[in-house]
């Protein structure tokens, strides 16, 4: 079992140290090799996804990935800024299923912003497309308007667009998740208004007649993210194209109690994955020691089921990581009274005593 791990940038080497950790704690054997990526590679090699990281990546049965980005790259090329590297990686190995659970652990419900009765118990699936739609399209780029408000002015455009084999892969993903789940799926878009997301929402109900034992129902992102927050609950999986998942996805993390506690997963369709936690680099709290490292450890147990064939040890660290929960230990983003207040390491180290329990 090959694991290439790419820690990246800012909080992301001090996350990736700990999901480290406790992978070696485990009984199994891992072959583990690491590489640049984003601003590291791009200071080292000149480029935020060099050749070699690449081919680690594309060899391995599995990515650990950390964060990529800093506000000190915002003025580079754009082929050149670090998050180029995490696109690069999802568009070369057709990354095309992103998983990303909003789960709120019993211990963590006042740590949220929302109430406790609107979010204990909360167990949903966004699945977001991730290597198409307005990311990814092409023509994009500077030019002068030649008609609109302001015909003659500089202005700058993308290409929002999906296929019918990219929206008919996502939805049997997104069909198949609902059977082992609660049965339901809410199909996100924007069909008032965009045709791409017509299209989307045409193709979604084609393919959900294959699947009359899932009930789909389909909402328009905006209700969405209002919904979110009213009554996250009557969600089960929620499927939409790359920019709404990026988007609504942030947003669930804040139903969990924080987005250091929001793992992923990115599945191509031979289940190589990529996992990393759904956050960035926070440059605002790199090297103080503070991040929380749940999502990367929650991220590696995504990867021992879902491309490593480990269940066992998937359940095990996810065990481990509800009984630290449990003793009361919290990072700072998940602090409230009464509790213990422990740095990335000491939350690493907890998780990895708590598996030799
Ligand atoms: N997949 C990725 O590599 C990825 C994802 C998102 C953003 N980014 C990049 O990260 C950089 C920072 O972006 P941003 O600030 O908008 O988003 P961010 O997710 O890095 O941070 C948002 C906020 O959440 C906090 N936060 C994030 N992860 C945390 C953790 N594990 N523990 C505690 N607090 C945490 C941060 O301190 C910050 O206040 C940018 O360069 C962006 O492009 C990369
Ligand atoms: C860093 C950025 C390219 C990335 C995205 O937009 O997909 C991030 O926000 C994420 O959610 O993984
Ligand atoms: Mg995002």
């Amino acid at each position: 079992m090959k694991i290439a791990v790419l820690p990246g940038d800012g909080i992301g080497t001090e996350i990736v140290a700990e999901a480290v950790k406790v992978l070696n704690a485990l009984d199994l054997k891992f072959e583990m090799e690491s590489a640049l990526v984003g601003g590291a590679a791009y200071e080292a090699h000149g480029h935020p996804l060099p050749e070699s990281t690449l081919q680690l990546a594309k060899e391995a049965d599995a990515i650990l990935f950390g964060a990529v980005g800093d506000w000190k790259y915002d003025k580079l090329d754009r082929p050149l800024r670090p998050e180029q590297a995490i696109l690069g990686l999802r568009k070369n190995l057709g990354l095309f299923a992103n998983f990303r659970p909003a789960i709120c652990y019993e211990q963590l419900v006042g740590a949220s912003s929302l109430k406790p009765e609107l979010i204990a118990g909360l167990d949903i699936l966004i699945i977001r497309e991730l290597t198409g739609d307005i990311y990814f399209g092409q023509p994009r780029g500077r030019r002068t308007a030649v008609d609109g408000h302001f015909p003659g002015a500089e202005e700058a455009f993308d290409t929002m667009r999906y296929s019918r084999p990219e929206i008919e892969r996502i939805a049997h993903v997104a069909f198949h998740a609902a059977r082992k789940r609660n049965k339901k799926v809410t199909s996100v878009d924007k069909a008032n208004v965009l045709e791409t997301f017509q299209f989307w929402k045409d193709v979604m109900t084609e393919v959900g007649q294959q699947y009359p034992d899932v009930e789909l129902q389909h909402m328009y992102v905006d209700n969405a993210a209002m919904q979110l927050v009213k009554a996250p609950k009557a969600f089960d999986v929620v499927v939409t194209g790359n920019m709404f998942g990026d988007i609504l996805s942030d947003e669930a993390s804040m139903l969990t109690g924080s987005i250091g506690m929001l793992p992923s997963a990115s599945l191509n369709s031979s289940n190589q994955g990529l996992y990393e936690p759904s956050h960035g680099s926070a440059p605002d709290i790199a090297g103080k020691g503070v991040a929380n490292p749940l999502a990367t450890i929650l991220s590696a147990a995504m990867m021992l089921r879902f491309s490593l064939n480990q269940e066992a040890a998937a359940q095990r660290i996810e065990a481990a990581v509800q009984k630290v929960l449990a003793q009361g230990l919290r990072t700072p983003d998940i602090y409230s009274e009464g509790t213990t207040k422990v740095g990335t390491a000491q939350m690493g180290d907890a998780v990895v005593k708590a598996l030799q329990a």
